[in-house]
């Protein structure tokens, strides 16, 4: 008989649910985890002596949230921060226009409506789209409608509109926009208000997992079915089980970095190959003083002073300290992790003095992510790429077999990309393996009696 009954791989957020469900459960599970630490894309480093989220950062709309309610059983502090979903309004936003000068509120106001009526045009383009469209095809068909209106808008509105929804893709999906499917942002919705943890978000992996058997530094090579079972094989040992869940991310995936014996079937190892992986970076700059005007959440700049670095948000209440989150995604994305932090920083600060010219002082800290050069993720989140569909995601959580899982963010087509996804897909794989549905509030209950 195998020593465990399952071995999770990867202890992030879905991983350590699934684990902890089953542990709770009576079962022997053992996690194995390839980095140093548990999370995964949820990473914060409390260095300096605040937090700094280099993963996820926010729950992205806390209305029938299960994530919200265990964020809530847990007594985990949070402040409300409504601008983490890419907005043309909303939220008290400092915009800027083409020229680089701060528009008014009527021109703001204005331009929210103007993309509000483009949002209109594209909806009904990607409800006439045709399998293998891309979300750049639907786009420039909107586009091309609102061109020929009798009351059209100038082109350089029509060219700042396109920008932004680039912008979107990038930043909701890490991805080009031509390489997204027309339906790669139907599930991309928020219900109700946003929130960020000012302890730090990776609190909560960390105390789902206390008191596994979590083993770090283990990189999964390989994972054979056998007879009564399944073998995986680290860089440090071999260990058996009756069935796994595996959480790595799509990207480790994709990248080969497991073999599987035998190999996977279709129905999963296809959605494998088509999903995307995208790629989002985040770079936090600490002023020494507070040059932005109060109020404003954000600091967006349209046309070409914001072809690049676009969208700053005010996270100082995080830290206590003056400090801009900005971010690098798709092509852009990967192209900054090309540089030195001293040339990102530079032109993230070129950018900002574009639009508030020398009163920005040099930042005296920063922090900036690599997440698509980093071997464990090899990429930040899943995207349905041109192609594929939501249905894929759902298709790849398996199981393949009854003995081989499958859980993680890219395997839960409601929410992917998002903490809230990676939790719920490590609730289902627990289910599966269990063969009976949980209690997610009995689960919050029971980590919180073990702490007390
Ligand atoms: C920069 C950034 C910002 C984000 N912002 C948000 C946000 O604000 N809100 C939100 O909801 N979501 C956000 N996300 C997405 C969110 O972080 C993820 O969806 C979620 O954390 C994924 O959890 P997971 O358990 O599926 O995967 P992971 O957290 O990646 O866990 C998988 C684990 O598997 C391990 N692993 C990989 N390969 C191996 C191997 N060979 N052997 C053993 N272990 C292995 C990894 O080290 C990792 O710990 C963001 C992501 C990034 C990168």
């Amino acid at each position: 008989m195998p020593e465990f009954d399952t071995i999770v791989i990867g202890a992030g957020m879905s991983g350590a649910t699934a684990a902890r469900l089953l542990a709770d459960a009576g079962q022997r599970v053992l996690v194995l985890e390839a980095r140093n630490r548990i999370g995964g894309r949820m990473h914060t480093d409390r260095e300096a002596g605040f937090s700094v989220d280099l993963g996820a950062s926010w729950i992205h709309g806390i209305d029938d949230s299960r994530l919200w309610e265990l964020a809530q059983a847990l007594d985990l502090p949070t402040i409300e921060f409504t601008v983490g979903s890419f907005q043309a309004g909303g939220r008290p936003i400092a915009d800027f226009d083409g020229t680089g000068s701060r528009m008014s509120a009527a021109e703001s106001a204005q331009w929210v409506a103007d993309v509000e009526m483009a949002d209109r045009a594209l909806e009904e383009a990607i409800s006439r789209s045709t399998p293998g469209d891309t979300y750049l095809d639907v786009t420039e068909r909107a586009l091309d409608g609102l061109e020929r209106r009798e009351d059209a808008l100038d082109p350089e509105r029509i060219d700042e509109i396109r920008e932004f929804f680039r912008h979107r893709v990038e930043e909701q999906c890490g991805a080009w926009i031509g390489d997204l499917d027309a339906h790669g942002l139907d599930e991309d919705t928020i219900d109700g208000d946003e929130v960020v943890f000012p302890r730090g978000y990776d609190e909560l992996p960390h105390r789902i997992a206390a008191g596994l058997d979590v083993r770090l530094e283990h990189v999964v090579r390989r994972i054979a079915r056998v007879a009564d079972g399944v073998r995986v094989e680290t860089d440090r040992g071999v260990f058996a089980a009756a069935q796994t869940i595996v959480t790595v991310p799509l990207g480790v995936l994709k990248a080969g970095a497991i073999a599987f014996e035998p190999p996977l079937p279709a129905e999963v190892a296809d959605p494998i190959a088509r999903l995307g992986m995208g790629v989002f970076n985040k770079l936090f700059l600490q002023f020494p003083e507070r040059f932005w005007e109060d109020g404003a959440y954000a600091i967006r700049a349209l046309g070409e002073p914001g072809e690049h670095w676009h969208s700053w948000y005010d996270v100082s209440a995080i830290s206590g300290r003056p400090t801009l989150l900005t971010f690098a995604a798709g092509p852009f994305g990967r192209h900054v992790q090309t540089l030195t932090d001293d040339a990102a920083a530079a032109d993230a600060v070129a950018a900002l003095r574009r639009l508030y010219g020398e009163a920005v002082p040099d930042p005296i800290a920063r922090w900036i992510t690599r997440w698509g050069e980093d071997p464990f993720s090899h990429g930040s989140y899943s995207h349905v790429a041109t192609g594929s569909s939501h249905h894929d995601h759902d298709a790849l959580a398996g199981p393949a077999d009854g003995v081989l899982h499958f859980a993680g963010e890219a395997t839960w087509g409601e929410e992917p990309a998002t903490v809230g996804g990676a939790y719920a897909s490590g609730a289902r794989a627990a289910e599966r393996v269990l063969g009976r549905p949980v209690d997610l509030a009995a689960f919050a209950e029971g980590i919180r009696r073990s702490e007390a």
